[in-house]
């Protein structure tokens, strides 16, 4: 079971640190409820680990942020929380490393803050490319994205940047600087947008050139945004934010419409995608489980599931390199492109004696079944041709008593 992570709420108001407290463990992570200077050393001081902070500036024995310094030290991400929404506070505030700074009076604070919480989560594993050739703006740049725990990969110029992307595929984020020697930035642009699109990658453009034209410049060029510099690190932070979380709602929709919900696998539809970007011989398999009506029947619905997804693991452990998809009901397709070394019958003829082995538990006690398998392979891609193939033998395959494979 996976350890939820330790967030720190230092909050002396017994009205707010409830709520922040169950909004920390709604995100999925522990809350440790703090309520003074004093209780915050005694936690620090302790075995325990912390992976972000959210810290009222204000604390009866800390007035003016004292409880800030000891967090930094230790190394935790904070988030202040603040009823004092002065502009000498702020400033204050956002001098120090803070992940983000949230006044208490906005009405919208704590679904601010449970976005920032999200982010504290998911950050670390998400790549920000940072392109400029000034060092002392990569820095900037490059701590102000540290601060919000993004992995960073800078470059100095286009060439550079372009290919870091080439080995980096899943970047999320590049910051794109204007004026560089070579392609400027609106050019690297266009230049990145023929390898990304936007549902992979978001560009935000940044330049220092008080032009009104460097705006679409940059988004004709296939950018999501665009900053002028100087910003602050406050505006900084929701930009960034916003097109990081963009790029997420748009991943999370293709993988809506490509996955299967039940098993995770492709689906009909995405399986039809695939089969374009197949070069060369391949072969294609459909497979069956062998009286399944008779497993909702006798064990109910919900196990009948529990069969389909332990099929659909056993598929993925045989045909990693594989395009697998649920291709309807209690029916999978595999695609694969031909493997002289290790030929398809024969892995699906492994897949099969494994399938008949093995037990599936349940609560409502342990299930076995089998499957029944037609194949074809061919080196034309004639997807549509190959599934009749393949479908016919499958039936023959049923026809000639189930739990085998038919290749011919
Ligand atoms: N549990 C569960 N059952 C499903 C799902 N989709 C389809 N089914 C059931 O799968 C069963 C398929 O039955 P049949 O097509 O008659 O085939 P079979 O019983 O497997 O018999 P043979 O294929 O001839 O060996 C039907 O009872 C469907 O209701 C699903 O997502 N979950």
């Amino acid at each position: 079971m996976k350890i939820p992570k330790r967030v720190l709420v230092i909050e002396d108001s017994t009205m707010l640190i409830r709520p922040v407290c169950r909004m920390v463990e709604e995100v999925g992570f522990e809350a440790v409820p703090v309520m003074s200077l004093a209780e915050l050393e005694q936690q620090l001081a302790s075995e325990a680990r912390f992976s972000a902070a959210v810290a009222d500036y204000c604390l009866p024995d800390a007035p003016s942020g004292e409880a800030l310094p000891p967090l930094f030290r230790a190394g935790i991400p904070t988030i202040v929380l603040t009823a004092h929404n002065d502009q000498q506070t702020r400033d204050d505030i956002l001098s120090m490393p803070v992940v983000d700074y949230i006044p208490k009076d906005s009405p919208s604070a704590l679904d601010y803050l449970m976005r920032m919480l999200k982010r504290i989560d998911r950050n670390p594993q998400i790549k920000v490319l940072v392109v400029d050739d000034s060092h002392t703006t990569r820095s900037l740049l490059r701590d102000y994205l540290r601060r919000h725990l993004y992995q960073v990969l800078e470059a100095v110029d286009a060439e550079e940047a372009l290919q870091i992307l080439r080995e980096h595929s899943d970047v999320s984020l590049v910051l794109a600087d204007y004026g560089m020697p070579g392609m400027d930035g609106a050019q690297m642009t266009s230049a990145i947008r023929r390898l990304y699109t936007h549902t992979r990658l978001a560009i935000v453009g940044i330049s220092v050139q008080q032009d009104k034209t460097m705006t679409p410049r940059f988004l004709k060029a296939g950018a999501d945004d665009y900053l002028q510099k100087p910003f602050t690190f406050e505006e900084f932070t929701c930009r960034i934010t916003r097109n990081i979380e963009f790029v997420e709602n748009l991943m999370t929709l293709e993988h809506l419409a490509h996955a299967d919900p039940l098993t995770g696998l492709s689906n009909r539809r995405h399986l039809f995608e695939q089969v374009q970007k197949i070069r060369g011989a391949y072969g294609i398999a459909i497979i069956d489980i062998d009286h399944f009506k008779q497993i909702n029947d006798g064990f109910g619905h919900d196990v009948g599931d529990v069969v389909i997804q332990h099929l659909a693991d056993r598929l993925r452990e045989h045909f990693p390199r594989a395009i697998v998809a649920r291709f309807g009901g209690e029916e999978f397709v595999v695609l694969m492109k031909r493997d002289a070394a290790h030929p398809l019958a024969q892995r699906l003829e492994e897949l099969r004696q494994e399938v008949e082995r093995e037990e599936v538990d349940s609560h409502k006690g342990t299930v076995r079944y089998t499957i029944s398998i037609g194949m074809a392979a061919a080196t034309a891609p004639d997807i549509r041709e190959l599934l009749r193939l393949a479908d016919e033998r499958l039936y023959k395959a049923k026809q000639n008593g189930r739990n085998r494979v038919c290749a011919s």
